[in-house]
């Protein structure tokens, strides 16, 4: 892309779309897309869906719907399907990614050539590549070798089946280039949904990596029954944790307590539609990362990520006691009840050690 381009030309070099995933928050993000281009008097923008399965494409196309994900909800007439990922991409300046994480760099290998050079990339995804501890806006540089500047990241409190439901929701788009986060916010702006820009990439991806592995531990706390100032002490000392590890990797502070940090936190840790939260209340209850994994029909990023977040944690010298004790639950090595006892057994200490406040 043109980097002398402003917000307005990007916006209008966007209509054509192309969204990787036909999943909850793909087909969400399709709509959101289409309902905004349609809130400008933009008719000829058009968002196109990649569907790995015939038959979620097929009714994307005749019903308008995606009603494994996305119950009783209609989607725009400018938001269409396609099992042909090439066809999707073609002369897509605008490329959005809502593939599970571990999955996604085989993915992009397998479409990288079809990707119109000079397309803005969006990852809309909440977790770490295990093996590497890559976020995904590291992947998606990596495999589609596209500059920092051609890429963003949405994220903030932003459960799917409500915003298609059209419940007011903000967000943020994050991107080294604020005139690209513009432009993206401008094409992604529908009258239920306001995004917020930010240049710290790192900082808003890891408060949505995070936030997965907070909410597994206060679906745990949950399954065992606890109350609210349980959860609440594990929502905060868990943004404590987030914000140490983001700071050491170049986040910003104020990011954390923003709508991608504090915000998503929030909102995951409370919702019983969050999967990470229900899949931690299923460990809760006594069942096996196992047969956690049986029971859930969507992705819970947590569950894969909570290894990766640990390791790069250990790499960056960073204590992260929750995530640690998570692990230790989803590897079967202490149970849900000894994971209390391992987190109030720590040595005492300042709420806010003096290396965080800087
Ligand atoms: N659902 C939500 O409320 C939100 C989800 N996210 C993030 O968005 C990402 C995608 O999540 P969802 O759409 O919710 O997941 P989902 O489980 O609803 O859908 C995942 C989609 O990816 C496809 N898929 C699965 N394995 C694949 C593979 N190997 N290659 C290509 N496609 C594959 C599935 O067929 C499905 O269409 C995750 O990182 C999640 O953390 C972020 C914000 C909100
Ligand atoms: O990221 C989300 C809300 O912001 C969705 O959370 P879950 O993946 O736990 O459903």
């Amino acid at each position: 892309m043109n980097q002398q381009m402003d917000g307005e030309n990007m916006q209008a070099d966007f209509r054509r779309i192309a969204v990787l995933g036909a999943g909850s928050w793909g087909t969400t993000f399709a709509k959101v897309l289409g309902d905004a281009a349609l809130a400008r008097g933009d008719h000829a923008a058009h968002v196109t869906v990649w569907a790995r399965r015939a038959e979620a494409a097929e009714e994307i196309n005749g019903e308008h719907t995606n009603v494994r994900y996305l119950p009783d909800i209609a989607l725009p007439r400018n938001v269409s399907a396609t099992v042909d990922a090439a066809e999707a991409l073609q002369g897509a300046a605008l490329v959005i990614l809502a593939i599970p994480a571990q999955s996604l760099r085989e993915q992009l290998r397998e479409v990288s050539s079809a990707v119109e050079p000079g397309a803005v990339v969006v990852s809309l995804m909440k977790g770490l590549e295990r093996g590497t501890d890559a976020r995904m806006s590291e992947v998606i540089m990596q495999e589609l070798a596209i500059a920092p500047e051609h890429l963003a990241v949405v994220s903030g409190p932003n459960l799917a089946l409500e915003i298609a439901r059209e419940e007011p929701t903000a967000s943020v788009v994050a991107a080294a280039d604020e005139s690209v986060a513009t432009a993206v916010a401008q094409a992604a702006s529908a009258p239920y949904f306001r995004p917020y820009t930010n240049t710290d990439v790192a900082g808003v991806e890891l408060g949505g990596i995070v936030k997965n592995v907070i909410a597994l531990a206060v679906g745990i706390c949950d399954g065992m029954g606890m109350g609210d100032n349980t959860k609440a002490s594990v929502i905060t000392r868990g943004l404590a944790e987030t914000t140490r590890l983001a700071l050491s990797l170049g986040g910003r502070l104020e990011t954390m307590a923003g709508l991608s940090g504090l915000g998503d936190l929030v909102a995951t840790c409370s919702s019983p539609l969050s999967r990470n939260r229900t899949a931690g209340r299923l460990l809760g209850e006594g069942r096996t990362r196992d047969q956690v994994a049986e029971a859930m029909t969507q992705t819970a990023e947590g569950v894969k990520s909570a290894p990766a977040v640990l390791h790069l944690a250990a790499q960056r010298g960073i204590e992260m006691p929750i995530t640690e004790a998570v692990v230790a639950v989803l590897e079967g090595q202490i149970t849900p009840e000894q994971m209390g006892a391992r987190l109030l057994g720590r040595d005492l200490k300042s709420e806010r050690p003096a290396k965080e406040t800087h």
